[in-house]
């Protein structure tokens, strides 16, 4: 569970958060949503310690980790967090293998990942078969279905997912969708920031950003809204 509460942030001077608190939890898929630039990238940027808040405090499990140091946070996004932002992330260079699993001996590449993960998070976002290939050849699509195959892949607590569904296909979209309500379904806290309204509906909790109000806050007994219409 993740938690921000009374958040203000400003960047550049211009304030951008003012007093936001929205409590995602765990076995939950929760959307943030709003008009463009209300701050949803903002806000789970704050979620996920990428961007120090002015005010107010970041709760992890109930634990603030508002204040952790540079170290504190490489801990928290190694041992906690996978991240799915807009520029994806991926490493041109490197094979989609290496992308998926971060692992590979120094000289010449050698795999040593998990060789079943790898090919199950492969198949179940389209990639099978091409762990050898450069991540660099891969359209804007497969790139960003490569970054969620990594963030399954590392099956982390939290999953941070800004516009999963932006640049791919029908038939891919609903892939991703799937794949992050299972990934909710099994406990994990995804928090999603999107447009997308298939998407909005499948998410348990949704908040709009710069409203101050849960559009839904879901029981204990309706943690995953209809994400299991979805599947
Ligand atoms: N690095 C930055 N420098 C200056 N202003 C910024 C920066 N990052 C964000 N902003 C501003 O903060 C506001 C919120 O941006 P943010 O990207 O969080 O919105 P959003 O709701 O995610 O938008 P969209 O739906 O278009 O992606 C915008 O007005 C944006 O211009």
């Amino acid at each position: 569970m993740i938690e921000a509460k009374d958040i203000s942030v400003s960047i550049g001077g211009v304030p951008v958060l003012h007093a936001e608190s929205v409590r995602c939890n765990s076995g939950t898929m929760t959307a943030l949503v709003g008009p463009s630039g209300c701050g949803k990238t903002t806000l789970l940027h704050c979620l996920g310690l990428l961007l120090p808040v002015d005010q107010g405090q970041i709760l992890f499990n109930g634990k603030d980790v508002t204040k952790y140091n540079s170290s504190a946070r490489r801990k928290f996004w190694c041992d906690h967090a996978a991240f799915i932002l807009q520029d994806y992330g991926i490493m041109d260079e490197e094979s989609i293998a290496f992308n998926v699993t971060m692992h590979a001996s120094m000289f010449g590449r050698r795999f040593r990942g998990n060789r079943e993960r790898l090919a199950k998070v492969l198949e179940q976002t389209g990639l099978q078969g091409r762990e050898k290939e450069l991540a660099g050849h891969l359209s804007g699509g497969e790139k960003q279905r490569l970054a969620l195959a990594r963030a399954v892949y590392k099956d982390a607590e939290l999953l941070f997912v800004d516009e999963p569904t932006a640049s791919l296909d029908a038939v891919n979209r609903k892939k991703v969708f799937h794949l992050l309500v299972k990934f909710a379904l099994s406990g994990r806290t995804v928090i999603v920031s999107t447009h997308d309204s298939e998407m909005i509906n499948a998410c348990g909790a949704k908040y709009e950003v710069g409203s101050n109000s849960s559009l839904h806050n879901p029981s204990s007994t309706d943690l995953t809204g209809n994400m299991g219409e979805t599947l």
